[in-house]
């Protein structure tokens, strides 16, 4: 649908990518006005390696166009509320995963009397040539593309991406206190990370429980039929996710040795049937109620994670879900990182919001000394940078609403 409206892809070997996007963040002095949010640049450090290199949007909310290089590890948004500094942060995301991180309740993507929305990225991957990748949206029809094509051909496009970005956004306690279904997406997410294969057995898996649960509907006569190779993936799957929880855990572990209200805190798996059963006993003895009911009761379609902080405790405030939720994020980049995974990029939306000043600097600091690139936001008028303040290698852009 866009061929003859956009460019095709340009050869990023050749270098051709710093003609094709305007790379702005060159001077001290504001550097870019585009209309919508005009972002003012100030530099100090060196050039990332591997990074997101340069960002093209347009009419994205109410950022209409931007082009912005970044050459630091670390690239801090400032910005009044609402002046689109998320929106950036949603443009990297729509990048790497092909879809928002925000709610139907934030509105259109697309700027309100425009088109559609276009985003494109230059990715330096460690090990490869620049990697350049486009995102559009264009009514309800939405294309990524990524040039070039490394992993398409294995049709795992929207799980396998060069760009891996893990975000730290509002609403983490969605994760910890929401339906179990949100934990095992992104349990999901992480495992597969570490084996990509993992996307094939979870698709097959899909394919048989729909399967079964539409023998368990006609009657249950057929059931038994999809039971074999039901039990034979779920199995596989839950080795999987164990085996990952087991290195996730060690690190969340350790981590939560820095947080004082994390102290014995433990991060347990529930793999979706009991303890100490067989898969295909648990079955039988759900057999009735799964007729009753009309799907599957057991298997690691009802698999879950949580969070365990100690007797007698239940729930957390806003800021320590918050905590809990990045010590999570960075807990998985160690598990990945051990596997050779391509680095991630942090998108750290508002970080200190609901934090202590004492808590932020020390999960800043964890964030900071993975060494990753850090994409991150900061409510400020005054270009003050606040936590950020004495980090190497920073780009600061203040965001504001021209309009
Ligand atoms: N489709 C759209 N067209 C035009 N403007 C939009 C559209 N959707 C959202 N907006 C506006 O874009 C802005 C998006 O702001 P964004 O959430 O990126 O800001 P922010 O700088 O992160 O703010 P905060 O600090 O409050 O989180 C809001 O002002 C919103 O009203």
């Amino acid at each position: 649908m866009h061929g003859r409206e956009y460019p095709d892809p340009v050869d990023l070997k050749s270098g051709s990518d710093m003609e094709h996007f305007n790379i702005v963040a060159e001077s001290p002095s504001p550097a870019f006005q585009g209309s919508g949010p005009m972002f003012h640049v100030e530099h100090s450090g060196l050039t990332p390696d591997p990074g997101l290199r340069s960002l093209r949007i347009k009419s994205l909310r109410n950022i209409r166009q931007l082009d912005l290089a970044i050459d630091t590890r670390t690239l801090l948004l400032t910005g009044a509320n609402g002046a689109g500094k998320t929106s950036v942060l949603e443009a990297i995301y729509l990048l790497a995963r092909g879809r928002t991180f925000r709610g139907t309740k934030s509105g259109p993507l697309t700027t309100q009397g425009e088109p559609y929305t276009r985003v494109e990225g230059v990715y330096q991957a460690s090990g490869y040539d620049r990697i350049r990748l486009r995102y559009v949206k264009e009514g309800a029809t939405a294309a990524r593309d990524i040039h070039p094509p490394l992993w398409m051909e294995t049709g795992d496009a929207d799980w396998r991406s060069p760009l891996q970005v893990k975000l730290i956004g509002e609403n983490a306690q969605i994760l910890l206190e929401g339906d179990p279904s949100l934990r095992r997406r992104f349990l999901d997410w992480n495992v597969f990370h570490v084996e990509h294969r993992f996307a094939q057995i979870h698709r097959d898996f899909t394919r048989v429980l729909m399967q079964r649960n539409a023998a368990i509907r006609s009657g249950g006569g057929q059931q038994g039929l999809w039971d074999r190779s039901f039990i034979a993936l779920a199995e596989s799957i839950d080795r999987r996710r164990a085996a990952f929880h087991a290195e996730w855990r060690a690190y969340f572990r350790a981590l939560c040795d820095d947080y004082p209200f994390l102290q014995g805190a433990d991060l347990r798996y529930r793999r979706g049937w009991p303890d100490g059963w067989e898969l295909g006993e648990t079955l039988a003895s759900l057999a009735d109620q799964e007729l009753a009911r009309g799907y599957t009761l057991a298997g690691p379609s009802r698999a879950d994670f949580c969070v365990d902080w100690g007797e007698g405790r239940r729930g957390f405030s806003r800021g320590q879900a918050k905590i809990v939720v990045a010590l999570l994020q960075l807990a998985a980049e160690r598990v990945h990182r051990a596997h050779g995974r391509e680095p991630v990029i942090w998108l750290l939306d508002d970080l200190e919001a609901e934090l202590d000043r004492t808590m932020a600097e020390r999960l800043w600091s964890a964030f900071g000394s993975t060494g990753n690139q850090v994409i991150a936001t900061r409510v400020a008028n005054d270009g003050d940078p606040g936590i950020f303040g004495g980090t190497e290698s920073l780009t600061m852009f203040h965001v504001e609403h021209s309009g």
